[in-house]
């Protein structure tokens, strides 16, 4: 891993430093990705057969999970993981329904009253990753969510393996959470099925979940075609950024960063620290436990484009941390609650030692569905929000007619819209007679 000072960096360099690696190889998966989009809109299933034979090696026998798959799934997951997959659900389930948006409503005037009222989507489409490692977790993480808004059309599609059949703890976690119909498809393929549909795949208003690049990048690009999907952020490839002080433990610290880097030779791990002797500590445990990792390819891929950087004060730190906005943010710091509060742009935070990133992956509750890119600045990680819209009422009596008529004939005359005037002066003249 590069190690940088970051009063020694000019502008430009600082902005390579925390480059994301999936920004190298843009133009090539967008232009991939368009092929793909047109060659599953204009050939329904028989494109999505041939491309999974391209990119998953594999033709499956049918592109639903049929009854008899989701029986061997069920019977070939070990007991110990049933029920950390249930154990996990349940924490996920209580995080979640703790969070549903409450309806409000107010009286803005006299006899008028407003109000907002939440619906589930009614076409869900969840993609759960399992290109590089089947993510079972992603499947709790998206139909948890999707269960409590009452979603009543889910579909998954997650890639098929080599034997075509999915991965069984993936369809294990997806029956958990109440979904059954499932189909094996991957990458951009899948993500474009489900935002078009085919003759086998049901039609999605919004998709939701993570992805390599390709899968990300489809999400893009069907969110702006017409007609279009919705989808809830860009999720791509895992980002952690640690900000740790002198009191750090470096093996802990170390195993964080891996914990990301496994994830994919595209993975961003970075750490930012005011101490020198906790960075070096850190560089050496890295590569203690890379050597022991089964993934080591793949972290040491993703570790040569990440960095460590030392910095004067805490508060550069998280002004560094507040521009890069990472997916997730570790505080290994001795204060983390007061530094909290410093944090404007991240995905998910873990606050102190005892809170590697891995428990959000998995069973803290929160969701791991989170934005990658810097999208944090903008947008935040999955809830049952995502699943739902918000719609506002506006309930107006006579009085309130009466009450607030008058503004609005003069808002209408000053932009000119008569037709809107009339409505309302049209009512207030019948209030008079
Ligand atoms: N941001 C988040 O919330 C979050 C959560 C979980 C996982 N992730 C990330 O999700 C990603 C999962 O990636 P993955 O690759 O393991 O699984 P994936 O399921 O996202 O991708 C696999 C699919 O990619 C397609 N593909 C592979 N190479 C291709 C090529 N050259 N051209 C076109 N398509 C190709 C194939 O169709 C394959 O089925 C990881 O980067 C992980 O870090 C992110
Ligand atoms: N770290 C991933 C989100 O970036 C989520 C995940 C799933 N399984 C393990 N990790
Ligand atoms: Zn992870």
């Amino acid at each position: 891993m590069r190690q940088v000072t970051w009063k020694a960096l000019g502008a430009r360099e600082r902005a390579a430093v925390l480059r994301r690696p999936t920004q190298a190889t843009a133009p090539q998966v967008r232009a991939a990705v368009q092929r793909i989009v047109a060659q599953v809109r204009a050939g329904g299933d028989e494109a999505l057969l041939a491309l999974c034979e391209q990119f998953d090696g594999v033709r499956p026998q049918t592109l639903q999970v049929g009854e008899d798959e989701f029986a061997a799934a069920s019977a070939a997951v070990p007991a110990a993981l049933r029920e950390a997959i249930d154990a996990a659900a349940q924490r996920i389930e209580i995080f979640h329904a703790a969070g549903l948006a409450q309806p409000y409503s107010i009286a803005t005037a006299d006899g008028v009253r407003c109000e907002r009222v939440h619906r589930p989507i009614r076409g869900v489409g969840l993609y759960v990753p399992a290109g590089s490692a089947p993510l079972p977790s992603t499947a709790l993480m998206l139909a948890i969510p999707a269960r409590l808004a009452g979603c009543p059309d889910v579909v998954l599609c997650t890639p098929p393996r080599r034997d075509g059949t999915a991965d069984p703890a993936v369809l294990f976690a997806a029956l958990r959470c109440g979904v059954r119909r499932v189909f094996k498809l991957g990458g951009a393929q899948a993500i474009a099925a489900m935002a078009f549909g085919t003759d086998s795949v049901p039609r999605c208003d919004k998709l939701f979940g993570p992805g390599n690049s390709y899968v990300t990048e489809a999400k893009r690009q069907v969110s702006m075609s017409d007609p279009c999907a919705g989808i809830d952020m860009p999720a791509g490839p895992s980002e952690v950024m640690v900000i740790a002080d002198a009191g750090a433990n470096p093996t802990f610290v170390a195993a964080d960063l891996l914990s990301q880097a496994e994830h994919g030779a595209d993975s961003q791990v970075v750490l930012i620290s005011t101490d020198a002797s906790l960075m070096a500590a850190v560089a050496t445990q890295i590569e203690l436990q890379l050597a022991r990792l089964p993934r080591e390819d793949i972290a040491r891929r993703a570790l040569a484009a990440s960095t460590l950087i030392l910095v004067d004060t805490l508060d550069e730190a998280f002004a560094i941390s507040n521009d890069y906005a990472p997916e997730h943010l570790i505080l290994a710091l001795r204060e983390p609650r007061h530094w909290l509060e410093s944090v404007t742009s991240a995905g998910s935070v873990f606050l102190g030692d005892w809170a590697p990133e891995a428990l959000g992956d998995y069973c803290s509750g929160t969701n791991h569905v989170l934005p990658t890119g810097g999208a944090a600045r903008w947008c935040s990680g999955l809830s049952v929000a995502s699943f739902q819209t918000a719609i506002t009422v506006q309930e107006v009596r006579r009085e309130g007619l009466a009450a607030i008529g008058p503004c609005a004939v003069e808002l209408a005359r000053a932009e000119g819209l008569d037709a809107h005037r009339s409505a309302v002066a049209l009512r207030l003249e019948a209030l008079e007679a």
